[in-house]
């Protein structure tokens, strides 16, 4: 009874630090230069952009649901995938996300970030033309087909009729499961609350932080992380019913450290649900 409620009560800490999370102030903290510079190989962004791309193309995936696991105000972590998946799921705890998301998906302007510079790298990688950027723009908004709530400390993270009784057939997750849990406990459990979500055989990306114990989503507004190492990630997924395939780490340089985290390394997993 007493673990339980003190599990409620670390939860619940979580939640009420996201009430101030500032979609705007987070995407600039780490969605702009130097992070996200497309012009330097050694850039943080490119770095994810390119494992998600080779994730999603080398010819291992198969049907048509992928859902997008804490998708926050981005939309990069679905730019390699909305060319395999026919359906895609972006999923949110906040709806100040849900709404960011939105307005980019509907194109009704505002939007805290442009996108295209990302739409065009990716356009690259898969080996078009940069200004098919508009193509690929116009097929992401053609394959995401609800934004949705969710809740990865629920044992059921997603509303009952949410998804197909079998499941998705490809989950992608980035910076969420050790930003938003107390413990190490609680990020494993969360791991297996989504693998709940995942069609046997279907396979997770994981992006993630490593040695990182709090990040900022605004100014003042500082969020405590599980800080993470690359065993505790394998034996997080081990135990949650998983098989790695690939694990890629991404130490920061020291002009990638900009004082709005105290991240080391960046992880990259591609698993498969047994
Ligand atoms: C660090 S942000 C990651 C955003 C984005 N995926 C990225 O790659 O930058 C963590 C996200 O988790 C969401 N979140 C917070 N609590 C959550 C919960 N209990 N379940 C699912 N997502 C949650 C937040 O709203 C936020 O968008
Ligand atoms: O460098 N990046 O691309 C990047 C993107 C997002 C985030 C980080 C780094 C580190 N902090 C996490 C929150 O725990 C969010």
């Amino acid at each position: 009874m007493m673990e339980e409620k003190g599990r409620e009560n670390g939860v619940a800490a979580m939640k009420a630090c996201y009430r101030r999370f500032d979609p705007a102030a987070y995407l600039q903290y780490n969605y702009t230069p130097p992070r996200a510079d497309f012009t330097r190989k050694d850039s943080i962004v490119p770095w994810k952009l390119a494992c998600l791309h080779r994730a999603f193309t080398e010819g291992d995936m198969s049907g048509e649901l992928l859902v997008d696991i804490g998708s926050g105000p981005t939309l990069y972590q679905v730019m390699s995938g909305c060319e395999v998946f026919s359906k895609v799921l972006l999923t949110d705890f906040l709806e100040v996300n849900r709404q960011e998301l939105r307005r980019w998906l509907q194109d009704e302007g505002q939007c805290s970030l442009d996108w295209t510079p990302y739409l065009q790298h990716v356009c690259k990688l898969e080996g078009r033309r940069p200004s098919a950027w508009t193509e690929k723009a116009a097929k992401l908004r053609q394959v995401v087909a609800d934004i949705l709530p969710i809740d990865v400390h629920c044992s059921q993270p997603l509303a009952p009729d949410a998804l197909p009784s079998v499941g998705a057939d490809c989950l992608v997750s980035c910076f969420c499961l050790e930003s938003v849990s107390p413990d190490l406990a609680a990020f494993t459990r969360a791991l297996g609350h989504i693998g709940k979500l995942l069609r046997p055989g279907g396979h997770l990306m994981l992006i993630g932080a490593l040695g990182e114990s709090y990040y900022f989503a605004g100014p003042g507004v500082r969020i405590p992380v599980v800080p993470l190492n690359e065993a505790q990630v394998c034996t997080s997924l081990k135990e949650s019913g998983y098989t790695l395939i690939r694990l890629e780490v991404y130490t920061l340089t020291q002009d990638m450290r900009v004082g709005v985290d105290d991240v080391t390394g960046v992880f990259f997993v591609k698993a498969k649900k047994d």
